[in-house]
């Protein structure tokens, strides 16, 4: 990857020959750098054929792919130095195995449904690409006994009732489990991510330098009551890059090879080949994967569309019906994009059409474990730990604790009133109001 950065008095231009992609990491770095120098820029992205500033700047090789990057204000500080000089730099991506030629190892930390679940799109996919992948995948759980019984019998009893494929070796060990691997998938409810990242040794210390993906849905509060996504903690603590996956992806649908979709949101700044090979890694004729670098956007869409679900189970509770539903589906996307440009003001509204965004909610309210459990929630009087312990038999319920989340991070802003669906179904998940206040929330959410 060839690497040229100039800047003069009306723009920064970054010329680059080779995808997208690197545009969109590029500009994030620009967008964070100017953040903290308070410049605002907008940003055009266009094709640059103009053969004498292609000479001028010793640029070669065909479809010559250049995006220029256009400040608003023309002042760019002394420290922009240090911006091109981050810029031209080794990308972090490139000093991981994962950029290399040699098969990687793959580790799916979590033994749950999604975990056992995408086991099997994987381990058919490490087949398919020997060259790529090792051939052989590995699915961290926690529980020796239920190990012993994938390990026997092929199925996770507790979690999925599948056949799973031969090439997946459950551990029960965290850190034989990662100890080899170059790259990490993580398959928990977002409760225990910290838990688990605190059991595994930093990148730094790891021979493979690994990279991961969370397909974790949920959100964190950090030290300054601040948002932090899933793909950012783990990204902190083990110190290696993280991307996300997401999407209206009910287990046991594509442990039966049913057609779903999902949004892929790779690791950044962007390397093509990791791109490519995490896509292969995913992609199968069931399983379509689309590609989208707004990666706080595709994480905090898939945390929220189980808040959605949770006020799909209050209407179903209260014995409304479609109508009522698709209102509130439609109030719960409108109060997420409304959530998303405060808490990732660079957000694009395109994302919430990847399948990751609206898609996702509307699947979780009519076929998820949340709606399920809220409706009961709401036509009984047991509390949700029962209730989950009764319907779900050991799977985790995800909506009401990141409703909880959400409304700590919008009380402390004092938003709060401009959420009144989101409110609510935090406050119905913890008996504070009726199930039918959900209705109010509705035309106040207008
Ligand atoms: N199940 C799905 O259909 C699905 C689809 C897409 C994404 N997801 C997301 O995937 C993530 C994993 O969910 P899941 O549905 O596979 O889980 P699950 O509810 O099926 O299983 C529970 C999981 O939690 C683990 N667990 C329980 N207590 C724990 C503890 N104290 N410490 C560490 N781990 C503990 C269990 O070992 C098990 O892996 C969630 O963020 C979920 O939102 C789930
Ligand atoms: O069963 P839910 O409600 O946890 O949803 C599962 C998946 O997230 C659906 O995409």
């Amino acid at each position: 990857m060839s690497r040229k950065l100039l800047a003069n008095q009306q723009a920064i231009r970054f010329y680059s020959s080779t995808y997208n992609s690197i545009y969109e990491s590029i500009k994030i770095k620009l967008q964070n750098h100017l953040k903290n120098h308070e410049f605002q820029f907008k940003a055009h992205h266009h094709t640059y054929s103009d053969t004498s500033i292609r000479n001028q700047h010793k640029i070669s090789g065909d479809g010559l792919w250049s995006p220029t990057l256009h400040f608003e204000k023309n002042q760019l500080s002394p420290s922009s130095s240090s911006l091109y000089s981050s810029l031209s730099s080794t990308s972090e991506l490139d000093q991981t195995n994962c950029n290399n030629d040699k098969p990687r190892r793959v580790t799916v930390i979590g033994g749950g449904s999604w975990g056992s679940a995408i086991s099997k799109v994987i381990a058919g996919n490490v087949t398919k690409y020997p060259d790529l992948f090792d051939p052989e995948i590995v699915l961290y759980l926690r529980d020796e006994n239920l190990r012993l019984v994938i390990e026997k019998t092929r199925v996770n009893i507790r979690y999925l009732q599948i056949k799973l494929p031969t090439n997946i070796k459950p551990v029960s060990d965290l850190k034989e489990a990662i100890s080899r691997s170059d790259v990490l998938i993580f398959a928990i409810p977002h409760e225990y991510i910290k838990d688990v990242c605190f059991k595994i040794p930093k990148r730094s210390i790891l021979t493979p330098r690994p990279v991961g993906v969370s397909l974790i849905k949920g959100l964190h509060i950090d030290g300054n009551g601040n948002l932090e996504r899933t793909t950012q903690i783990i990204s902190r603590m083990l110190d290696i890059p993280v991307g996300a996956l997401s999407g209206a992806n009910v287990a046991l649908s594509v442990a039966k090879e049913e057609f779903s979709e999902a949004t892929l949101s790779p690791p950044l700044p962007s390397s093509p080949k990791v791109d490519e090979m995490l896509n292969k890694l995913f992609a199968t004729s069931y399983f379509k994967i689309s590609t989208c670098y707004d990666t706080p956007t595709v994480e905090i869409c898939g945390a929220l569309k189980n808040v959605i679900s949770c006020g799909a189970g209050i209407i179903d509770g209260i014995g409304y019906g479609v109508n009522t539903k698709a209102a509130a589906i439609r109030a719960g996307i409108r109060e997420s994009i409304r959530f998303v440009s405060i808490f990732h003001p660079e957000y694009k509204l395109s994302t919430f059409f990847e399948n990751c965004g609206i898609a996702d909610a509307i699947g979780s309210s009519f076929g998820g474990r949340n709606r399920k459990v809220i409706e009961q929630f709401v036509k009984s009087t047991k509390s949700l730990a029962v209730l989950e312990r009764e319907i779900l038999g050991g799977q985790k319920l995800q909506g009401p604790s990141t409703g909880e989340v959400v409304n700590r991070l919008l009380d402390n802003r004092n938003l709060c009133d401009q959420f009144p669906f989101f409110t609510t179904i935090h406050r119905i998940c913890n008996r504070e109001e009726e199930p039918r206040a959900i209705l109010k929330a509705l035309e106040l959410s207008c």
